[in-house]
């Protein structure tokens, strides 16, 4: 247990986040005390092994973390603050600028107050979603104001590195512009393709290969939730969608005419720009790495993901991602191993001896 980090830790909001938080720190030895406004949440957390109603305890924590929704997160921060005279507040709320502007404007004892945001998330909500494994080797943005306690910092970083997330510090200003680019936009651009599926009178959908999949599996997400982050980070998301607008116009205009000159060209260049930006996400290790990926066709039989397991683990190679998928009327599951691209082939190979179908 780090010296940085003490209990108890008290969670308000027992949702995704906020059990996942709870189910990975009473896993490592802590007290965690629950609350939430709804009883049910505040239970189904309890059940699931995240900590302790707060009803059955007394004893103060060290550290409150706030894992409510954005429009309510100032204020319950400020209310835990008053409340814990003694605790350190932190909050995982995916913008920051807005909270603590209600903070300050309220007098809130900000010495005490430093915000977090883990970059880590799922489409569902509640505590039925939620997975102690949820941070491991994600980013947790820390937040300085600048006017924090000695030790916060150390205290925070404790918290996110023990849930197994990397920290990144950034004030809340350059947090909610880099979360404008890489998350909020992201979720409009995927939300308004998957509403595009709506009226479709040739229910393409039904075709959907690995492609639609992947740009539209957060089109799944809460709306009550997106719309209060989008709501409180809209000055900063605004001018990356008229930017994308512009982008759109151009790319549209140029099919609109493909005999002019240069239009195939500015769709080339379009494209080309894309692959340049994907290559700046980073893989699972932080680094600007890509994973290649070796797919597997897995029949719908019991015991046969173990065997593949077991068969990948034979063959001495890391696994550093996987996602499954099934083939739409097909008794057969499509599983795709990501390693690193000098391992594809020795994994191929390994696998084909074992019997397995690899897609090509
Ligand atoms: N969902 C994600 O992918 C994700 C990722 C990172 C950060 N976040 C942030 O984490 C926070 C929680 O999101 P979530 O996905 O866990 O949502 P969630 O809906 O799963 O959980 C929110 C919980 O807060 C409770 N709650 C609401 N108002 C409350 C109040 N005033 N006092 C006490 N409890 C209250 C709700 O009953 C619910 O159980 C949000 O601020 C969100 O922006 C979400
Ligand atoms: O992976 C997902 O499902 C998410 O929605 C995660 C995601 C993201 O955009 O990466 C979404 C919002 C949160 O504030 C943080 C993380």
């Amino acid at each position: 247990m780090s010296h940085a980090l003490t209990g108890p830790v008290r969670v308000i909001g027992t949702g995704l986040l906020g059990t996942s938080i709870g189910l990975g720190l009473t896993r490592a030895g802590f007290e965690v005390q629950l609350s939430d406004a709804s009883p049910n949440n505040e239970r189904l957390a309890h059940e699931l092994r995240a900590g302790i109603p707060i009803a059955q305890t007394s004893a103060a924590p060290s550290l409150v973390v706030v894992c409510v929704p954005p429009d309510v997160t100032a204020a319950v921060i400020a209310e835990q603050l008053e409340l814990w005279p003694e605790a350190l507040v932190t909050d995982v709320a995916s913008v920051k600028l807005q909270p603590l502007e209600q903070l300050r404007e309220r007098g809130s004892d900000l010495s005490r107050y430093l915000g977090g945001h883990p970059m880590a998330g799922r489409e569902t909500g509640g505590p039925l979603s939620a997975r102690a494994d949820l941070f491991i080797g994600r980013p947790w943005v820390i937040t300085p104001h600048g006017g924090e306690r000695e030790g916060a910092m150390e205290t925070v970083r404790a918290l996110a590195e023990l849930l197994g997330s990397n920290t990144v510090t950034l004030d809340a200003r350059a947090h909610d512009e880099s979360v404008a680019l890489i998350s909020h936009t992201p979720q409009i651009v995927s939300s308004l393709l998957a509403a595009r599926l709506v009226d479709d009178e040739h229910n393409a959908a039904a075709l959907a290969g690995q492609g639609l999949r992947d740009v539209t599996r957060i089109a799944a997400s809460d709306d009550n939730l997106w719309v209060q982050i989008l709501a409180a980070n809209g000055p900063r998301v605004a001018p990356i969608l008229r930017a994308l607008e512009q982008d759109i116009s151009e790319v549209a205009a140029a099919l609109e005419q493909l005999e002019a000159d240069g239009s195939r060209l500015l769709v080339a260049e379009r494209m080309r720009r894309g692959a340049e930006g994907v290559q700046r996400i980073p893989g699972k290790h932080g680094g600007r790495r890509q994973f290649a990926t070796v797919t597997v066709l897995v029949e719908d039989r019991p015991g046969q993901l173990a065997k593949l397991f077991a068969d990948i683990e034979h063959s001495n190679i890391n696994l550093e991602d996987l996602r499954m998928d099934h083939s739409q009327g097909a008794e057969v599951g499509l599983v795709e191993v990501s390693v690193l691209p000098e391992a594809r082939a020795t994994l191929t190979e390994a696998l084909e001896a074992q019997g397995w179908r690899i897609a090509q």
